[in-house]
């Protein structure tokens, strides 16, 4: 039986991800609830989520190599008060981009949608006033199983 590429190949490798986080913030900073939380969106901001999900998905530990590794990543959520109407819209807006713009596949697009519905509650979590980031360990993986 011919093996099963990776999660990460799967999806398309780091330029799917940059066409689909580029679309979905094009469309976050469009959007009536989401776009006065991204006031401060900077140019790297695609850039670096894609570093963040493409290590998350498999592919090379760049963010943890350059970027603060996972508790850089929680720390830019700190102190941003995320709401759940606010989580739940940037959730709903990243799989419907990801229905368009990643493969079809069924299992795939239901462990991305884990991941996102996951990743979003932590960093709403964190986002909280007074919240507690401790020490978050390595950068989380996913893949076909889900959680590695
Ligand atoms: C899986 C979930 C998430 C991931 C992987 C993620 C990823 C990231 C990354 C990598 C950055 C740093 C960008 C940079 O370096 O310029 C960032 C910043 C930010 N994120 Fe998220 N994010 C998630 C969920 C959310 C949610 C649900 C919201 C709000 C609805 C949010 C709001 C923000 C904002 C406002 C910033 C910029 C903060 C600043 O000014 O530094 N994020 N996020």
């Amino acid at each position: 039986m011919p093996e099963q590429p990776s999660f990460y190949d799967a999806l398309g490798g780091a330029d799917a991800l940059h066409r689909l986080i580029d679309s979905f913030y094009g469309q976050v900073l469009q959007d009536p609830l989401l776009a006065p939380v991204f006031a401060h969106f900077t140019p790297t901001h695609v850039e670096h989520v894609v570093v963040w999900l493409t290590e998350v998905f498999g592919g090379p530990a760049e963010y943890t190599k350059r970027l603060g590794g996972h508790h850089g990543l929680l720390s830019h959520h700190a102190g941003l008060a995320i709401t759940e109407e606010q989580r739940a819209r940037w959730a709903e807006l990243l799989l419907a981009t990801a229905a368009k713009e990643l493969p079809e596949d069924a299992l795939l697009q239901q462990r991305f949608a884990e991941y996102v519905e996951w990743g979003t509650r932590i960093a709403k979590s964190v986002s909280q006033p007074g919240a507690e980031l401790g020490d978050p360990g390595p950068t989380p993986r996913w893949g076909w199983n889900g959680p590695a």
